[in-house]
């Protein structure tokens, strides 16, 4: 059977086309620096709503997944057996729970996996699939015909950790993990560090998230490199991330509409923090497939560049017009969003352009948003940023709005929810205080109900999903500042048994200094993927 269009991939700035599921997720980045999208986005079977209603998290993402990746690529049974092994390292039965959290709040609680953050849902499914393929091309192959890959990455804290526990002790993977130096909270450090394996390496860059995502995006970029060490991505740029992340728009939406606080026909939407634009991202691979989803609310931390594009009438750019020139990345209360430039934004704004081309046949449309796509990212390249034109904000304002929620209207939300929100029927690990019963929100999962609640106010009767990314317990400081002086309240009892100890664990690290650049980088992933194939780690 041949693939459908939403089974093959293109680059958003045109090289490469026709390209498998398997091509992109083993690429992660396309040559020309583009990111992949699939060449059609699938509509939804017509009677989804009916058929879907009751089935497993598991069931669902086989489902949705079989949508985008073609049967010859991966048979069904397989197909099943990597989502079931994925989801199996979960804590909760339904995988992304749903919690009532005040009137039409639903907080949809992503922080069941083993890294406590939302990532886990892709990286899992992301390890076990870059597995699968790595069986099949090195069956019956030894040594150095084996097909190694050297995944290397970027983390502001929570990519890192679901990255390395979804590929620890992987056979033919080496993985590399860049974070910047005293800028991931001291627990999502530790998760990273304390992990031994020989395949997993840490690099502590000097500078910020930003640099970490520029080295990486700069490595894929060298040629020589590539071929040699056939680099791979977890990323968000690697389309298996996105794909994995749809499944939950789904199943939560299911779990509202059966849950007795949802007034039957009341509109919908979903409230996404965001940063990278990969999370949200895949709510709207969602809603364009049919899920009848009103608005996706995009919100912010301090650093606002999706708010101010909304804002601004469509200006993309890394600082805000009225910044002083030295206007770099903020450090706020949610450092895992302390992003200037959101990587994903590509993917839509090339659908956007695709679909803002009214006239020419399939072929020119696709060449125009390719056009668009790479003429507007080479103007951020070097001018700091663009213009899209009016039919393209429009595009987007038809499936979004955004919120910019400051760092003192953040802690205020953790305060706020702690000591008026008290949801019943959670289950174990939930981030409910077993003491006073208040719910604890994690600072990013803050930023989603901040603006949730702005949202309300502007649209009574609407259900909300507010999205929560990460566990508390990942943010102490925060959560202290917020809570400290609230009755009762105790850090050490939301902490999870996993937490217990793992700041004194053993860890091991490298340092990158600000001087190294991408060729230092190089130089150490290099090295260090040699020992471990030595067997010298
Ligand atoms: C806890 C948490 N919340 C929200 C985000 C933002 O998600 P995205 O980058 O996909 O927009 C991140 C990082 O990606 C995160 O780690
Ligand atoms: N918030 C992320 C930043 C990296 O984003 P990604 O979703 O593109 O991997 C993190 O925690 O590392």
């Amino acid at each position: 059977m041949s693939p459908t269009l939403s089974q093959k991939y293109l680059s958003t700035r045109g090289a490469e086309y026709g390209l498998s599921f398997e091509d992109v997720v083993l690429k992660g980045l396309s040559s020309d620096g583009g990111l992949f999208i699939p060449e059609e986005i699938p509509a939804l079977p017509a009677s989804w709503e009916t058929e879907w209603r009751d089935l497993t998290f598991e069931e669902l993402a086989f489902e949705i997944m079989s949508l985008y990746v073609s049967r010859d690529e991966i048979p069904a049974d397989d197909l099943k057996d990597i989502i079931q092994r994925s989801y199996s390292t979960f804590r909760h039965a339904e995988r992304t729970p749903l919690v009532d959290l005040e009137k039409d709040l639903h907080l949809l609680e992503l922080f069941h996996g083993p890294t406590f953050a939302f990532k886990d849902v892709a990286l899992q499914l992301l390890g076990n699939t870059f597995e699968y393929f790595l069986t099949r091309m090195n069956a019956g192959k030894t040594g150095k015909d084996r097909h190694h890959l050297t995944v290397v990455g970027a983390t502001s804290g929570d990519t890192g950790s679901a990255a390395i526990y979804g590929l620890r002790g992987k056979k033919d993977i080496s993985v590399s993990i860049l974070y910047p130096n005293g800028k991931v909270s001291k627990i999502q450090e530790a998760q990273m560090t304390s992990v031994l394996d020989p395949n997993v390496h840490n690099l502590r860059v000097e500078g910020s998230f930003d640099d970490c995502q520029d080295i990486v995006k700069a490595l894929f970029a060298d040629k020589d490199f590539n071929t040699t060490h056939n680099i791979a991505a977890v990323n968000s740029i690697n389309w298996c991330r996105i794909l994995a992340q749809m499944t939950y728009y789904f199943h939560s939406y299911f779990s509202l509409i059966k849950s007795p606080a949802y007034n039957k026909g009341s509109k919908v939407r979903v409230v996404v923090p965001s940063g990278n634009f990969g999370d949200i991202l895949a709510g709207w691979f969602a809603k364009k497939m049919g899920l009848p989803a009103d608005k996706l609310v995009i919100a912010t931390n301090e650093n606002d560049i999706l708010d101010r594009f909304f804002r601004s009438g469509g200006h993309y750019t890394k600082k805000a017009l009225d910044a002083p020139a030295d206007h770099g990345v903020k450090e706020t209360h949610s450092p895992a969003m302390d992003i200037l430039v959101s990587s994903n934004f590509e993917r839509l704004l090339w659908f956007l352009s695709y679909q803002s081309a009214t006239t020419g046949s399939a072929e020119e449309r696709r060449q125009h948003a390719c056009d668009s796509v790479s003429g507007w990212l080479n103007d951020l390249k070097t001018n700091g940023g663009f213009q899209v034109p009016s039919a393209v904000l429009e595009g987007a304002k038809v499936d979004f709005e955004s919120e910019r929620v400051s760092n003192d209207e953040t802690i205020a939300t953790i305060r706020d929810i702690y000591s008026t929100s008290f949801p019943k029927g959670l289950t174990a690990g939930s981030a409910k205080s077993s003491k006073t019963g208040g719910y604890i929100l994690d600072p990013h999962s803050a930023v989603g109900v901040a603006a949730s609640r702005r949202s309300i106010a502007r649209n009574p009767g609407a259900a909300h999903i507010s999205l929560s990314t990460a566990h508390p317990a990942k943010f102490a400081s925060a959560v202290d500042l917020a809570l400290r002086s609230e009755n009762g309240y105790d850090f050490t009892e939301i902490l999870p048994q996993e937490f217990i100890g793992i700041e004194q664990r053993e860890s091991r690290v490298t340092d990158v200094g600000r001087e190294a650049g991408w060729q230092g980088v190089k130089e150490i992933v290099k090295a260090e993927v040699e020992q471990e194939l030595q067997g010298l780690r």
